[in-house]
């Protein structure tokens, strides 16, 4: 792992009286896969809407390599090389998986052929070639994720942003997912993963970022962070350390 290719300083979202996310701070390597844990309403899909450009910050700074990104919207940070995926998935209903892809395609190219054999290795990518004349509407929720994935791949990014891409995901589909984070990472893609699931979030990671109340409390390697007493308290629960 080496220099950081993003950082984040004290980046700050207030909702009226609700601090969502309060003065975070991280660095990404090259080559990282950073998880970030934390419970529900800890402010993890929200500080990924900071930094992807979804909402701006209200104090705090993003810099991709040397180029300041705070504040810029969705389509210029893109174009910078961070993609990321939604927790809640959207696939543009009545189009194949294809064209859903070549949607992120076109944010590398105008011409339509070369946005196609992007989408279709991005599609190959993700292992949906079998599907990719299909509606996306009728896809199962793991391979509606893998979508996410191949149209965030197809904005040819440097960094992505996953958000809980196992999330209502059968069990049986889980393997493949954690099979897929781990091919991004042999992409050379930097990497932040949003995940609920221990198991995949110990599979994967290389470093750990746990939040709570808008705030990072514990920050490291993922077995020492898994260990923190605050983690186990604030997110982990009894239950976990009686286990
Ligand atoms: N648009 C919004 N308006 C008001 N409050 C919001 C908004 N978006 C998020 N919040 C609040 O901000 C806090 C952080 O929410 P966020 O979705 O970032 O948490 P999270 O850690 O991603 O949770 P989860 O694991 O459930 O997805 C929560 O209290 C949430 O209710």
């Amino acid at each position: 792992m080496s220099a950081a290719v993003m950082r984040v300083d004290a980046v700050r979202k207030r909702f009226g009286g609700l601090v969502a996310v309060n003065d975070v701070s991280f660095t990404l390597g090259a080559g990282e896969v950073l998880g970030v844990v934390g419970p529900n309403g800890a402010g993890k899909s929200t500080l990924f809407d900071l930094v992807s450009g979804v909402r701006r910050p209200d104090a705090g700074t993003v810099h991709v390599g040397e180029r300041d990104i705070s504040g810029l919207p969705a389509h210029r940070v893109a174009r910078v090389g961070l993609a990321r995926t939604f927790q809640k998935l959207r696939p543009l209903a009545g189009l194949s998986v294809t064209d859903n892809v070549m949607v992120g395609a076109y944010c590398q190219t105008r011409r339509k052929a070369r946005a196609r054999s992007i989408a279709a290795e991005c599609v190959e990518a993700v292992g949906l070639t079998h599907k990719a004349n299909e509606d996306a509407d009728r896809l199962s929720t793991g391979q509606r994720k893998r979508l996410e994935v191949a149209r965030a791949l197809a904005t040819g990014p440097r960094i992505l942003l996953l958000d809980e891409i196992t999330a209502g995901v059968d069990p049986s589909g889980v393997p493949l997912l954690i099979e897929l984070i781990h091919k991004l990472a042999r992409m050379d893609l930097s990497i932040v993963v949003i995940e609920h699931r221990m198991r995949v979030i110990l599979d994967v990671s290389h470093r750990l970022l746990a939040m709570h109340l808008g705030t990072v409390i514990a920050e490291g390697d993922p077995a020492t962070v898994m260990r923190d007493p605050t983690v186990i308290e604030r997110y982990l629960g009894r239950s976990y350390v009686d286990s």
